[in-house]
């Protein structure tokens, strides 16, 4: 019997090789960058597995160039790059890796917020630079982060673990969400408010929600407008939530603090971006998820949300769960 074929579009961790391996003849982009689209598009025509990453669109072209294809299995929580709908369409189900990058993202949220607050960058940048010459009571002057008040867009699984090291600083936890979330205000003590006045009332604000039309530029002019002199932003979900040009004129502007981003728009952002020569903008590459143990969790479960999909059984972790009904129906 012929073996199914899977295609992973990234050198990624071994534990996937290790699931799939025994099941399936596996080819892989073999390079740390993303594979060219062209070269996507002729490998997917005898897929019957596809692993790939945040950096490939999976559309109608794609799924057009993948006639044999039973699954698409996203190493990321987020599938804003599936076009999800279409694949239900098709009857493809699509997995994701949701759960085992929780707190590995909570984390470097918080990284990035202690960073932001306290000036970090900057305060490295002045000593490499050889500007240390004394203490000074007013050097490098930030903001307070415990007792302050953190506003968190999104109180899904991320920003309810942001919202449990607040806890820990003794903040006050404000969160926003599409619906309210019982469980982290009975916990936590999160309070549910609107947008309006989680802009105006945080110290600190999070963003923790997916990428969706409701969510595309939900950071815009208007919600800076509305900010403390003094706010600090942080964004680790996804970059077009923020409107880059606004951020930039309310940094340069003074009209916020600071902002600290694990996610741009555009992504990557390029080097001589105006955003990287403000000083009270911090920006690392998307690295929320990355731990040694957290990635090789995501490549585990991407692999075995494959291998469901292979043997034409529920994936593990599945974003489209209608597909099964209509199958059944
Ligand atoms: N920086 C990184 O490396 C990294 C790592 C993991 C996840 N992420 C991003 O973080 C996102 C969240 O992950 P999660 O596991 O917490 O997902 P989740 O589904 O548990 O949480 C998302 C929350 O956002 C809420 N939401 C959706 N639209 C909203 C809106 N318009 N206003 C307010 N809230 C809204 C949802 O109701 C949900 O509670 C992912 O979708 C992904 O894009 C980034
Ligand atoms: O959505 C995700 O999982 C991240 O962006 C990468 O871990």
């Amino acid at each position: 019997m012929t073996r199914p074929q899977v295609y992973i579009t990234r050198r990624i961790p071994e534990r996937a090789f290790e699931v799939l391996r025994e099941h399936a003849e596996i080819k892989v982009w073999d390079s740390d960058l993303p594979v060219p689209r062209e070269i996507l598009l002729k490998e997917v025509a005898d897929a019957d597995g596809l692993l790939c990453l945040l950096t490939e669109k999976v559309d109608a072209e794609l799924l057009n160039a993948a006639p044999r294809l039973k699954v698409v299995s996203n190493m990321a929580v987020g599938f804003d790059n599936i076009d999800v709908a279409e694949c239900t369409r098709r009857g493809i189900p699509v997995g994701n890796t949701p759960g085992v990058l929780t707190e590995a993202t909570a984390d470097l949220t918080w990284a990035l917020l202690l960073a932001a607050a306290r000036r970090i960058r900057e305060a490295i940048d002045y000593v490499r630079e050889g500007r240390w010459i004394t203490w000074g009571p007013m050097l490098l002057l930030g903001q307070d982060v415990y007792g302050a008040t953190i506003g968190i867009i999104g109180m899904g699984r991320i920003g309810t673990a942001v919202a449990r090291r607040a806890k820990g600083f003794n903040m006050r936890i404000l969160y926003h969400d599409v619906r309210r979330n019982e469980a982290a205000e009975a916990e936590l003590g999160a309070v549910f408010v609107d947008m309006d006045t989680l802009l105006r009332e945080s110290d600190f604000i999070t963003i923790h929600t997916d990428l969706n039309p409701s969510t595309y530029r939900l950071i815009n002019r208007e919600a800076f407008a509305k900010m403390k002199p003094t706010a600090v932003l942080v964004n680790a979900a996804r970059g077009p939530i923020v409107d880059t040009e606004a951020l930039y004129e309310a940094l340069k502007e003074g009209r916020i603090f600071a902002a600290a981003l694990d996610v741009t728009d555009p992504e990557p952002l390029p080097a001589d971006h105006p955003l990287l020569q403000l000083p009270n903008c911090m920006v690392v590459p998307h690295i929320g998820s990355a731990t040694v143990t957290t990635r090789n969790r995501m490549a585990e479960i991407a692999a075995l949300n494959v291998l469901a999909g292979l043997r034409g059984e529920r994936l593990p972790y599945c974003v489209n769960p209608e597909v099964y009904e209509r199958a059944a129906g």
